[in-house]
């Protein structure tokens, strides 16, 4: 999207869409079997997990250091301490991510892998397989109805990510069914877990919802379901520190008062 609203971004994220711009896609377009999100959402709902996507995110402009572990090991923890979904960073040059990481994550474990980019063309979503690719409202304006289209031409399942009320009716619009409200604010990269609470409200019940961002404590788990979160994306409260036990404490967080 290219208007004036794209001044009001931090200039990290204006640096992170000036590399996603240039970014090649693949050569040949991808077929995708997808593993289904909304019935791994729905399977740990009846288990009485607290449906989690757990973020492999070596770093990011808001996190100090690289973690280098390998991110299959790292995958492999989530999914014992009971992750519904994996994310899986593939920008290199911000994230530390790869679609090569994806590529072998994905391989490992049997849940829905969502590919976690900032994607703005076609092309782009040929670069690797994953269950779940990522559509940023923002970042693709007026391309998102396109988008989604090709997207699901694949095989993909979308998760378009929000930030605001108008911001959702745009994606509603373009027919999302599974919807992401970030509750960091691009334009500030600072997080406030009210942004979920005060979108929630409005998205249809047949709609996918996760609360993205910022999700540190149990309390704050319990927090974004308690405001209508059909699942949680974390990253970093989960990569700092023991993988395995962070993801379990989540997941269990409706289970261990
Ligand atoms: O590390 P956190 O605060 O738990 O956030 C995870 C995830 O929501 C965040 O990494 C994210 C949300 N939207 C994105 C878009 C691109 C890259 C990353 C993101």
């Amino acid at each position: 999207m290219m208007d004036a609203s794209e001044d009001e971004l931090a200039p990290e994220v204006r640096s992170i869409l000036a590399a996603a711009r240039d970014r090649p896609g693949g050569e040949t377009r991808v077929s995708v079997d997808a593993r289904s999100f909304p019935d791994a959402v729905a399977a740990a709902e009846a288990e009485g997990r607290v449906p989690l996507v757990a973020e492999v995110k070596p770093t990011s402009p808001t996190t100090e250091g690289t973690r280098g572990d390998d991110p299959v090991e790292l995958a492999r923890e989530m999914v014992d301490g009971g992750a519904t979904a994996l994310s899986v960073l593939t920008e290199p040059e911000h994230f530390g991510g790869s679609a090569e990481n994806l590529r072998r994550v994905r391989e490992a474990v049997d849940v829905p892998v969502l590919r976690k980019d900032f994607l703005v063309s076609e092309a782009q979503l040929d670069a690797v397989e994953a269950d779940v690719v990522l559509l940023i409202a923002r970042f693709v304006g007026d391309d998102l109805s396109e988008l989604l289209a090709a997207a699901r031409e694949r095989g993909f399942q979308v998760l378009v990510e929000v930030h605001d009320r108008a911001e959702l009716a745009r994606a509603l619009d373009a027919g999302a069914d599974i919807v992401g409200v970030n509750n960091r604010d691009l334009a500030k990269l600072d997080v406030d877990l009210e942004t979920f609470e005060s979108v929630a409200p409005h998205v249809p019940d047949d709609v996918t919802l996760l609360a993205e961002s910022g999700v540190s404590t149990v309390e704050d788990v319990r927090r974004m379901r308690a405001a209508g979160a059909d699942a949680l994306l974390v990253g970093t409260a989960i990569m700092d520190g023991d993988v395995r036990a962070n993801t379990d404490r989540f997941t269990t967080a409706e289970i261990s008062e």
